[in-house]
């Protein structure tokens, strides 16, 4: 029987901006239904990877294989591969003049041409799951970080994306609403969404994560399955840094 090809192959990957070399050859395989934590440093490249991966910034080597099918050349139209590889920010960038249900529809209806019944019923049990179902019809304004955070999320699952990355999507959020968001991702881990997380919170990566990479100035300095790589990192730059955390 032959393997499987991984969802997500990355080859290579090299980003620059002007001389500075910010991504130095990254490979990563990633394999339908996996969950994988990106950690490391400050600066050293995690969101600038997430973004590359999803069109939002222009490479300068390397490859990245989407179901086997290269993304850098001239022909790849972004906004499809967007359609797919859903990506969740730090800031929720939710239209403000937008209610949460016409925030959530928007793409769908606008973008994939989607049936309005259809992807509302999908919306809405979207919505349920994160438990908003009841705030469909308020406006940004009148829900708190981490209600917008879900409604992020629900946004770009309603989408119907094979891949999501997250960046960093709690590092703004008050503590008590970080709990909030992490079960809403732990939940899509359980239900076998393949996703790339970028996280500083080091409890939540070893419960969902399947693997865990530690970026280190733009490489990928240590690679290991989650209970492995947090009971016992390989590399003294990993150890550190699960030192600095007190993890
Ligand atoms: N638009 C840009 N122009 C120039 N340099 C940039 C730009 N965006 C990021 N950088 C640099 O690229 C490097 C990697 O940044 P990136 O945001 O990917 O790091 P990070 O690991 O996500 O950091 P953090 O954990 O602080 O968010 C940093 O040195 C940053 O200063």
């Amino acid at each position: 029987m032959s393997e499987q090809v991984p969802i997500l192959q990355v080859k290579g990957l090299t980003k620059k901006y002007g001389e500075k070399i910010v991504l130095n050859g990254i490979d990563l395989q990633v394999e339908k239904g996996k969950v994988i934590a990106i950690l490391g440093p400050s600066g050293c490249g995690k969101s600038t990877f997430l973004r590359c991966l999803n069109g939002l910034e222009e490479v300068q080597g390397g490859d990245i294989l989407l179901d086997n099918e290269s993304l850098i050349n001239k022909s790849t139209k972004w906004r499809e591969v967007r359609q797919r590889i859903g990506m969740v920010f730090q800031s929720y960038d939710l239209f403000p003049n937008l209610t949460v249900m016409e925030n959530i529809l928007l793409s769908p209806l606008k973008v994939q041409k989607r049936n309005h019944s259809e992807v509302e019923a999908q919306a809405l049990e979207l919505l349920e799951r994160v438990g908003l179902a009841d705030r469909a019809n308020d406006y940004p304004r009148q829900l708190s970080g981490g209600q917008k955070q879900r409604i992020a999320i629900v946004r770009a699952l309603c989408i119907n994306p094979e891949i999501m990355l997250f960046d960093e999507v709690t590092a703004s959020l008050d503590p008590e609403m970080v709990r909030e968001v992490l079960d809403v991702i732990a939940q899509l881990a359980d239900q076998g969404m393949t996703m790339l997380i970028v996280t500083h919170e080091m409890n939540f990566a070893k419960l969902v994560a399947d693997e865990v990479i530690f970026m280190d100035k733009g490489n990928i300095h240590e690679q290991a399955p989650a209970e492995q790589f947090f009971t016992n990192p390989q590399t003294e730059r990993a150890q550190q840094f699960l030192n600095i955390l007190q993890f």
